[in-house]
């Protein structure tokens, strides 16, 4: 049953996004099996909350067809948090701050417990943190020297000047890797700082979730007084978020004052998201504001190196400038080809060389030259059954819209293009392209009609029968 589950997490992972499996899926781990349920562990509540509200229907489904016969799975919380396993909710434990998973103390250093090295840390709340996305493991590079900079001084406490840290790039390029880290470095540190780890989506969420239970003074009271270090990424998704950006801004208001350390991540600047109130805007612009650019060719040797060292990979000189010399795009697509190598040689049995990277670089290379942003919109306006001169066009018609956001969504995916030049193809400003982005990715968490499309879409685009 241990492989059965195996082959279903391999079968998720071709359906969702590599950032979703990830988060979500990979931390799973098989228990036992019971008649037709298969017993599943995963780390800490957050993450069973949000896999049973997401992914029930997949898991289930994909488990049934694996066994041939209808299987369901139940999912026990595995982590340090696991005694909080009578609330379902994390965040509602009844009194006004929160508790902390490591223990049973309230307030600052009590009952808490070391993170021991190498194993992946747990915030007071949020996400966990990835045990390799530590400082140590980060390569810097010219491309990356002043948000490392930043960061790391952040997070050290040295300078009282660094309080916020704004970290701006392109998809792959370390944003999430240097925001967990400076929430390792912190509570390796002082592990009773209260260390916040989340999307602006799971903020809004939770901040949703509060109104709904009529909670929403101990949410504030709980961002206000029992948060030492916020690390907020994918800012991008609050765009239009009214009461969401209301909410943050008070709560940094109150941060800033108190001298909190704060971390925000995203791939436009406040200033360039759409439906953004000023009162946030201003708010997020008083963090230092450093951008990360792609690693140039030195880098992503040092990168791919540090990387096959820490995986224990052997990657002769030759190989890893080869490799370094054709996957340009960003540092997650030199990973991919790191795994791809080294998954090969393992499968096959054959040395890492140069006939072997080449051959792995081709498929990551012509798979992603392959989809353009042209072959994307011939697919999406057929699948749609919207003219591609409609998709540019000034129409407000809805279902014109729904069918150029998809594109530009999967646009933004799929290739390694910039949101200007998408937004050029399809006449589109930047703000708008950001916004097309968060209304398709906000859709698509509803598992509805527009899901399955994007997904019959994917799968052509990525079989290249476009
Ligand atoms: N300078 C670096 N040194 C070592 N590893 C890096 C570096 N930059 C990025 N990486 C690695 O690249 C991968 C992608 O990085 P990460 O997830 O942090 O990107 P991101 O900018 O947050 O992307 P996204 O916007 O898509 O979430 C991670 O495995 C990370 O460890």
């Amino acid at each position: 049953m241990k492989t059965v589950w195996k082959n279903v997490k391999t079968a998720i992972k071709d359906q969702i996004s590599p950032s979703l499996y990830r988060l979500w899926i990979e931390p799973i781990q098989y228990v036992e099996a019971q008649d037709d349920t298969m017993i599943l562990a995963c780390p800490n509540f957050f993450i069973k909350k949000r896999i049973v509200a997401n992914y029930t229907e997949l898991i289930n489904h994909e488990l049934s067809r694996k066994n041939g016969r209808p299987v369901t799975f139940s999912l026990q919380v595995n982590g340090p948090g696991q005694n909080q396993d009578q609330n379902p909710d994390p965040h509602h434990n009844g009194d006004n701050g929160p508790k902390s998973v490591f223990g049973a103390g309230r307030g600052k250093n009590r009952g808490q417990q070391l993170a021991l090295p190498g194993i992946a840390a747990q915030p007071m709340n949020g996400r966990i943190l990835r045990k390799d996305y530590t400082f140590d493991h980060f390569v810097v590079g010219h491309n990356c020297n002043l948000a490392y900079q930043a960061t790391m001084e952040l997070a050290s406490g040295k300078s009282a000047n660094v309080n916020a840290v704004f970290l701006l790039s392109g998809t792959g390029m370390g944003k999430s890797h240097l925001s967990q880290a400076v929430g390792h470095k912190i509570l390796s540190v002082s592990p009773g700082e209260r260390v916040y780890y989340m999307s602006a989506e799971d903020f809004t969420n939770e901040m949703v979730h509060a109104i709904k239970s009529n909670a929403l003074d101990t949410f504030k009271k709980r961002y206000r007084d029992g948060c030492d270090v916020l690390l907020l990424e994918e800012i991008h998704m609050l765009s239009g978020r009214t009461r969401t950006q209301t909410e943050l801004a008070l709560v940094l208001d109150h941060l800033y004052e108190s001298g909190k350390k704060l971390i925000f991540s995203s791939c436009a600047s406040p200033s360039e998201i759409p439906r953004m109130s000023d009162h946030l805007i201003s708010r997020l612009g008083q963090s230092m504001m450093t951008a990360i650019d792609a690693p140039d060719f030195k880098t992503r040797l040092r990168i791919l190196r540090a990387k096959a060292r820490c995986r224990g990979i052997e990657l002769p000189g030759q190989v890893a400038e080869y490799m370094a010399g054709e996957l340009v795009d960003n540092v997650r697509q030199l990973e991919n080809g790191l795994i791809g190598v080294a998954s090969r040689s393992c499968l096959m049995g054959d040395q890492i060389d140069l006939d072997l990277a080449e051959q792995v670089v081709k498929n990551i290379v012509t798979r992603k030259k392959s989809i353009t942003i042209d072959s994307i919109s011939r697919l999406v306006s057929r699948e749609f059954g919207v003219p591609l001169k409609d998709m540019i066009s000034r129409s407000r018609k809805k279902s014109v819209v729904r069918t150029r956001q998809v594109a530009i969504f999967l646009a933004r995916r799929h290739t390694s293009q910039p949101l200007q030049s998408i937004g050029r193809k399809f006449n589109r400003k930047h703000a708008t392209v950001i916004h097309s982005i968060n209304s398709v990715e906000k859709e698509l968490k509803l598992k509805g009609e527009l899901f399955r499309q994007v997904q019959i879409i994917e799968k052509k685009l990525e079989s290249g029968s476009d």
